[in-house]
């Protein structure tokens, strides 16, 4: 029998900060989980216990602080900044992952948490390369009409009843990998959240699956920078309250927000011409 080492990274997981910026009475402020991981030739650490390669995951965290010292135009930028840096000697690739609380602005020096809605960015370099993957998780959405859900095939376990007309809600998780570097990551961002929102607001629903394929074309016509959109959609399910037991109708005006089991759809969006993800998504094995 013959036991080797397997893929392996390793790395410094949630490193919470906090940055403030003080130009002026007006204060910027950030506020990050960052993630760490190491990849290369690290397999004498694992079979002999030798460390001559292990660049402690306590100095990456210290890096991370370090880094945010002088501020970044993008929480894509500072992951890029160091991901590029812990990439040297036997480290060939790394990766840096950024999640970005929001708090929203009640005065100058003032702000509040800003519901569950997170950005990210994944941000991966090797010797020669490297690739930006953006993010925005937890931004859930509501449309009280404009959808519909009917057509389907029906079996002998089949009850749900054709929709004309329904809620549609679903929290929104969405990555996009860029084509390039060359970005104004706050500028995509914006647009790229707002090509999202936009889309699952226009768009006449007649399945989350169109919803969620019109939420990534639009970001891929509004941000020529993204090669890629990848949607995971959770369908929050409202259905109607049957009230004639109570001698009542419901003229669409009661319903049950169901918290499981959703039907989770998920897809991806990309340009014909997109470049090769290569570690874009994943930072692969040795
Ligand atoms: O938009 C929807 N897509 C489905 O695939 C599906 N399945 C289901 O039960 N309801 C819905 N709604």
């Amino acid at each position: 029998m013959t036991i080797r080492l397997g893929p392996n990274r390793y790395g410094k997981a949630e490193c919470r900060l906090v940055t403030v910026v003080r130009d002026g009475p007006r204060h910027e402020l950030t506020d990050l989980n960052v993630s760490t991981r190491l990849a290369g030739r690290l397999d004498a650490t694992h079979l002999t216990g030798d460390n001559a390669d292990v660049l402690p995951t306590d100095t990456q965290k210290n890096t991370v602080y370090a880094f945010a010292r002088d501020g970044f135009a993008g929480i894509e930028e500072f992951g890029l900044r160091l991901a590029r840096h812990f990439v040297t000697g036997p480290i060939d690739r790394a990766q840096v992952h950024v999640e970005a609380y929001g708090w929203r602005r009640l005065g100058g020096h003032t702000f509040a948490r800003a519901g569950d809605e997170v950005r990210s960015a994944t941000l991966t370099a090797t010797a020669g390369q490297a690739w930006a993957v953006g993010g925005l998780h937890g931004l859930t959405l509501l449309n009280t009409t404009g959808s519909m859900f009917k057509g389907f095939p029906r079996d002998q376990y089949t009850t749900l009843p054709e929709a004309d007309d329904r809620i549609l809600a679903t929290a929104v998780d969405a990555r996009w990998r860029f084509a390039t570097l060359d970005v104004d990551w706050n500028a995509a961002f914006a647009a790229i959240r707002e090509g999202l929102v936009g889309a699952f607001t226009d768009t006449y629903s007649r399945s989350l699956q169109q919803t969620l394929y019109a939420m990534g074309e639009r970001v891929l016509e509004r941000v020529p920078e993204v090669a890629e959109v990848r949607l995971a959609l959770p369908n929050r399910h409202h259905f109607l309250v049957d009230l004639s037991p109570f001698g009542l109708d419901n003229p669409d005006a009661v319903y049950v927000a169901a918290d499981r089991p959703y039907g989770l759809i998920e897809g991806t969006v990309l340009r014909d011409d997109a470049p090769l993800p290569g570690l874009a998504w994943d930072l692969g094995a040795a």
